[in-house]
């Protein structure tokens, strides 16, 4: 029986940093980090299939601003291929495929969905020209791309370092239930670091421990992980964007454990006790605007899923 090649879809996770310390700004101008990520149910999904020309193609859930996502070529998917095919010699004009993007992360949310979609093209790819790229490799690629795409690659809850992109997994014995306040408009990564530098002209090269953070992890209560969760970047986010303050306290007063800023913003994420917890204080949040009417986006995700993996293909018999 022979088997034909019908192409492959990989999902990614959008992530949460749980603990984010930051250090003061390298030479290159970027930031040493200490964190941990914790991937949370909230995807992208990419399809490939084999073409012979490249194609990228963008579906979105209603919550995602689809004019956000470059496709003429400036896509971070691009580039995930361009690097790829690089590592292995190819010539980029012989190697097409048709990748369509199925996008439920944010744009610009603060929730790494550019890195998720990235981690899932090197998947994808990867499997789809047959090329059997080590894992060490794959990561390092990853790393080339963004500071967050390791993890995208790896997933579960894991300390990040360097500028990010050296994840090591972490024992995790909790099972985390979290409401997501979406954001209309989304924020600038470079800017809100920025601002980090003028708030912290003289921050140390060594970025805040997550110690206290690491062992509420492990023992799995989320009363602990609440009372330990940190994030260096939200004070700079919060002047750029005062609403976010607001929205954190109104999650609190409806009886969130906790409520914090994922990563650089803009999205708000809160942690609860359980899943029904969750769901109760996403219903109190989904309240319209009196000013606008609209109601805003507010999901619930559990965490800690899986990095970047295949959901469907690869092969069919023909
Ligand atoms: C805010 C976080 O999401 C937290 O995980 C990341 O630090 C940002 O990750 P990312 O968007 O994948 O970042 P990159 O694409 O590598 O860098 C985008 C920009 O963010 C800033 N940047 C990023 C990472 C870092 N450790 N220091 C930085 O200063 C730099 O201005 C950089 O030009
Ligand atoms: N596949 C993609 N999805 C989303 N944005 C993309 C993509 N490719 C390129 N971009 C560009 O990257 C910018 C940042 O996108 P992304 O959604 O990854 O931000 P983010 O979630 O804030 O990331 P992080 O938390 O890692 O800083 C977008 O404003 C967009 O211009």
């Amino acid at each position: 029986m022979s088997r034909r090649n019908t192409g492959l879809t990989v999902r990614a996770p959008a992530k949460i940093n749980l603990h984010l310390g930051v250090g003061g700004v390298r030479p290159d101008g970027m930031h040493p980090l200490l964190t941990v990520y914790q991937a949370v149910s909230l995807y992208d999904d990419l399809a490939a299939a084999p073409a012979e020309a490249w194609r990228l193609g963008l579906t979105v859930d209603d919550h995602v601003a689809a004019h956000e996502v470059p496709l003429a070529g400036d896509n971070i998917v691009d580039r995930a291929a361009d690097l790829l095919a690089a590592h292995h010699g190819l010539a980029r004009a012989d190697h097409g495929a048709a990748v369509h993007i199925t996008k439920a992360i944010p744009v610009a949310g603060g929730m790494a969905g550019g890195s998720a979609d990235a981690a899932a093209a090197l998947v994808a790819l990867d499997r789809l020209w047959g090329l059997e790229t080590c894992d060490d490799d794959l990561l390092a690629i990853a790393a080339e791309l963004g500071s967050d795409v390791p993890f995208a690659l790896l997933g579960g809850t894991a300390v990040g370092t360097g500028r990010g992109e050296i994840v090591t997994p972490v024992a995790d014995h909790g099972s985390w239930w979290w409401v997501l306040a979406l954001s209309a408009r989304g924020m600038s990564t470079p800017a809100v670091y920025r601002h980090f530098d003028e708030l912290h002209p003289d921050a140390s090269p060594e970025p805040p421990p997550a110690d206290a953070l690491l062992a509420a992890l492990d023992s799995g209560d989320p009363a602990r992980l609440a009372a330990t969760l940190h994030n260096d970047l939200q004070a700079p986010a919060f002047d750029l964007r005062p609403d976010l303050a607001d929205r954190i306290a109104r999650g609190e007063a409806e009886g969130a454990l906790r409520g914090l800023v994922s990563g650089s913003g803009p999205t708000c994420v809160f942690l609860c006790g359980s899943g029904e917890h969750a769901r109760a204080v996403a219903a109190a949040l989904r309240v319209p605007d009196p000013a606008t009417g609209a109601e805003p986006v507010v999901l619930v995700a559990h965490g800690p899923v899986a990095g970047a993996h295949v959901v469907e293909g690869l092969a069919a018999h023909g």
